[in-house]
């Protein structure tokens, strides 16, 4: 047995990667499932999508390697976070649709909450803040508006999980109902200090504690697959939430080390060790991952548009046709002009955690055109970065006295981190140098290394974290008083937007 099988379930497509016994791809499946919109700022998955595009996808991979499930060790889940099932315990048949973690439903149920002066306790046993974004309030949506829902839940026959949870059931053909700390960390119903669900917040929510899954290490036993689906029985050995798999794939495994993921948001993530460090600055404290019973903590800030921006240019404002276009169009921009886009589409995530403005573009001329949109909307992405950076500094600061500083270089990945324009931009406004690793997949990278690890197959933590590899470093170019002036211009930019 040679290889591992790394599922990644995002939140537009899901991939099954193989890698080889050298931590190399061997293929990759991909399949994009339907969006769901029922009212505006909804946003639903069918869960039935989700596992049968798992199930497509890893059949094709490993068709696509020429090999079969005797050659595959051993299998690590990732997923999109915080995302929202229920099933029924019996039949495996969730009763909702998915209620997917971009979803605004709860936003008047989180402001009462909020109002009430719940969040300083929620915020104390979680890290999170009382938004939609997290699953608790979804869970809580589910079992108001479906029918009978509440009192199948008490009676024990619906259960909860997020898209990893879900998945494990159905692989495991309902032998299994276990999440990983990542996972439940961000549910806003887990005491990341204590390592367990949290009564208080159940209560609070009103959700019955039996459908709740166990919670295990990300590298642990999560049962096996049943052999019909895949060939033979394949264990799962390793899950844990996709930014704190790619924090893993980058191998940030030292306090202070930190990375960020430009998808269709962007999720920067500093290892800040075996201890939670509450922000200051409205970042949140989640679990990067838990090995051998002992979690390590991050500050995580999240930008829900960064690759989206790109998306928009192509399929909204219809100004380019790839997002590779970017590129030459930012680097043909009239320098003279200093457009400033900030894109808050659905409202600005950390720091500002504002759900109410919206995008705005600011410094238009008669001269502007698609390459100045192209190259402000790549700068967007560096200014916002930097606002997370700031914060995570500063918090970082706060904790160490100022006796560490967070590391100076920042680890990227994902999509967009395919743009060197957008790294060179990133690493200007920063100051600082900027790593993009030669795998790019670091997701399903981290996923595959903690099942590989725990069936043996793979290196020990320093063993992966010294096979790390870079493609290329930005090293910052930009003049410093430039640097200064642009930011400044942008911390303004977004002042105003937030009051218009
Ligand atoms: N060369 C590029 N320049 C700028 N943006 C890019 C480039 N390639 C991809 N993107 C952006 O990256 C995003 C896709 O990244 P990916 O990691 O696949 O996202 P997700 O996992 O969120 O679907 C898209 O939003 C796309 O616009
Ligand atoms: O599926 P992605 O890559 O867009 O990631 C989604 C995040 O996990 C949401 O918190």
């Amino acid at each position: 047995m040679t290889h591992i099988l790394a599922i990644d379930q995002g939140t537009t497509s899901t991939r099954a990667i193989l890698f080889d016994k050298g931590m190399r791809i061997t293929a990759t499946a991909q399949e994009e499932f339907t969006q769901h919109f029922p009212a505006s700022g909804w946003v639903e998955h069918d869960p039935e999508d989700l596992w049968n595009t798992t199930l497509a996808t890893c059949r094709a991979a490993l068709e696509q390697a020429s090999i079969t499930a005797q050659d595959v060790t051993a299998i690590g889940i990732t997923n999109q976070r915080e995302t929202t099932v229920v099933w029924d315990r019996l039949t495996g048949t969730p009763i909702h649709n998915a209620i997917v973690w971009q979803d605004r439903r709860t936003a008047d149920a989180c402001r009462a909450l909020r109002d009430a002066g719940h969040e300083e306790m929620v915020t104390n046993r979680t890290g999170l803040l009382l938004d939609p974004y997290f699953s608790g309030t979804k869970l809580a949506w589910i079992l108001d508006n479906v029918p009978n829902a509440r009192a199948r839940a008490e009676a024990g026959d619906l259960l909860f999980g997020t898209v990893d949870s879900f998945l494990i059931w159905k692989l495991t053909d309902g032998k299994v109902h276990a999440t990983d700390a990542t996972n439940a960390a961000r549910t806003l119903l887990y005491d990341i200090r204590k390592g367990r669900w949290s009564q208080t917040i159940c209560d609070l929510l009103n959700i019955p504690m039996q459908m709740l899954p166990e919670v295990k290490d990300c590298a642990a036993d999560f049962g096996v697959t049943t052999a019909e689906l895949l060939g033979r029985e394949i264990p799962i050995t390793g899950v844990a939430g996709d930014q704190q798999a790619a924090t893993i794939g980058q191998a940030c495994f030292q306090p202070g080390m930190l990375k960020s993921t430009y998808g269709t948001g962007c999720f920067a993530l500093l290892n800040t060790g075996t201890t939670p460090v509450q922000s200051h600055n409205r970042l949140l404290t989640t679990i990067a991952y838990q090995l051998n019973g002992t979690p390590t903590y991050a500050l995580e800030g999240s930008i829900f548009i960064a690759g989206a921006v790109v998306q928009w240019l192509r399929d909204g404002l219809q100004v380019i046709q790839s997002a590779q276009d970017t590129q030459p169009l930012a680097e043909a921009a009239d320098p003279t002009q200093d457009v400033v886009m900030v894109p808050a589409f659905t409202g600005l995530g950390a720091p500002y955690w504002n759900a109410d403005c919206r995008g705005a573009v600011y410094g238009l001329t008669r001269n502007s055109g698609p390459a100045e949109f192209a190259k402000a909307a790549l700068e967007s992405v560096g200014y916002q970065t930097r606002d997370l950076l700031e914060a995570m500094t500063d918090d970082w600061a706060k904790h160490t006295g100022g006796s560490q500083t967070a590391e100076q270089v920042l680890r990227v990945d994902g999509g967009m981190s395919a743009s060197d324009w957008a790294m060179q931009f990133l690493s200007d406004i920063l100051g600082a140098p900027v790593d993009r690793p030669e795998v790019l997949e670091t997701t399903a990278l981290g996923a595959a290394w903690l099942a590989g690890m725990q069936a043996g197959l793979y290196p020990d933590m320093d063993g992966f974290a010294a096979g790390w590899a870079q493609d290329q470093r930005f090293d910052p170019a930009m003049d410093v008083a430039l640097r200064d002036q642009k930011y400044s211009r942008w911390k303004r930019a977004v002042a105003a937007t937030m009051t218009v």
